[in-house]
């Protein structure tokens, strides 16, 4: 889209469509005409179409407004490695395994730290104002990774907002002196207290364990729960049990919940009851989903049954505080991606099929937005009103047809309300750690 942003940033937005969901009411799918006035780096004033006049004017013409993304969950520590270290047959064990060998002899600081730069300056070449990763806390790794973490999140502030969940598998929970020298690590780091487990016979333990350590320390919660296609997996309701028997109020998000999709309706419902009652909130990651699960091991002949993506529409009438987000980029867990909160809100539209009815599709705006921004407690609300940073994304798309049906790769991303350079960076520069140059 051929818009100039002024380089005094004082103009007007004329003409844009923006969704209500985004500028306060949250429940309306409706799209409002407005004209938005930037000034400072501020939002200064929003009125209807036509109503404010000024001298440096730019007519969207009906092309829709939204809030800078927020991207909920993602794998910074992982993401790119895929050149040098592939998933063998693209399953979810695949992947596990093809990570625990390129992290046990790959994973120093500069490599990591070069990876994620380079998926940060995607994200923010994409619109993206704020990102949660989670880290991979296999020990020593915690002892290599925050440092990184650290060092990002200073280096990036004003541009990407950064939380980290420090992600450990069941035996690391369940060994106290390791879950605690993570939980106090990640303390130390200001970081989210995270894990992962989906079947396992000790899982009750685990959420007890996890909670009880995050009362203690005061850390919220944000694992990876029943990242499965096995219908017995229960992680997910271990954890609203262990959240409701402990009373514990600090902020729980749980990533993944596949096998709620699996499970008898009965079952379904009391899960998704219990996860509302406990105030978990629930991130759906639908392209890695999609991906990984339902895949069989590599045979090449079979097709996929189901998508792979948890019930988020019902979580959502249930109550519960939904987002979806990227996951992984170029890693054994998904081969793909470029954290690209378009391309997260476009496929989950498609994946989940939250565009129907189609009155109602521009609610999910706030799930790569407001509502991700609200699980995590970012300064970045992705809320467009009076007074806050003009954070925004203008498209030439004007409905949600012509948006969903194109990359919007040329989209304009204003920061502070000031166009932002948004060349994706080359692979070639991390060449060198791939062991292709
Ligand atoms: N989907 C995923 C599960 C665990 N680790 C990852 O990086 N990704």
């Amino acid at each position: 889209m051929d818009v100039i942003i002024p380089a005094d940033g004082h103009y007007v937005i004329a003409n844009a469509s923006v969704p209500v969901s985004v500028m306060g009411n949250a429940s309306s799918g409706a799209l409002a005409r407005v004209d938005i006035t930037i000034a400072d780096g501020l939002i200064a004033a929003i009125g209807p179409a036509g109503s404010i006049t000024a001298l440096n004017i730019i007519d969207l013409d009906g092309g829709i407004v939204l809030p800078a993304f927020v991207d909920l969950h993602t794998h910074l520590d992982k993401g790119h490695i895929w050149p040098r270290k592939q998933n063998p047959d693209g399953t979810w064990l695949g992947a596990l395994m093809a990570v625990l060998d390129d992290r046990t002899v790959n994973w120093a600081a500069a490599d990591v730290e070069r990876r994620m730069d380079f998926s940060l300056r995607c994200a923010f070449a994409h619109g993206t104002a704020a990102i949660r990763t989670h880290l991979d806390m296999a020990p020593p790794q915690h002892e290599i990774t925050w440092e990184v973490f650290e060092a990002m999140r200073a280096r990036w502030a004003g541009r990407i907002e950064l939380q980290a969940a420090g992600l450990m598998g069941p035996d690391t929970i369940l060994d106290p002196e390791k879950l605690r020298a993570v939980a106090t690590r990640t303390k130390t780091a200001g970081g989210i207290l995270g894990g992962s487990t989906a079947v396992h016979p000790e899982n009750h333990t685990i959420m007890r364990r996890l909670v009880e350590i995050a009362g203690e320390l005061d850390l919220a919660i944000d694992l990876h729960t029943d990242e499965s296609p096995d219908p017995t997996a229960n992680a997910l309701e271990c954890l609203a049990d262990a959240v409701i028997e402990a009373g514990f109020t600090g902020k729980v998000t749980a990533g993944h919940c596949c096998s709620l999709a699996v499970q008898s309706d009965d079952v379904a419902k009391r899960v998704i009851d219990k996860v509302a009652r406990a105030g978990v909130a629930v991130v759906s990651l639908p392209m890695c989903n999609m991906y990984l699960q339902d895949r069989d091991n590599g045979s090449g002949v079979r097709t996929p049954r189901w998508r792979g993506v948890t019930l988020l529409n019902e979580l959502k009438a249930a109550g519960v505080t939904v987002a979806i987000a990227s996951d992984n980029t170029r890693d054994p867990f998904y081969a793909y991606g470029d954290l690209d909160g378009f391309e997260v809100l476009r496929e989950g539209a498609r994946i989940l099929q939250f565009d129907h009815p189609q009155a109602d599709a521009f609610v999910w705006a706030r799930a790569v937005g407001a509502d991700a921004a609200a699980i995590a407690g970012f300064a970045h609300s992705a809320i467009i009103a009076e007074a806050l940073p003009a954070d925004l994304m203008l498209f030439g798309a004007r409905s949600w047809t012509e948006l969903m049906s194109r990359p919007q790769a040329d989209r304009t991303v204003l920061r502070g309300g000031l166009a932002i350079d948004t060349t994706l960076p080359d692979y070639r520069e991390l060449d060198d750690l791939m062991g292709t140059r």
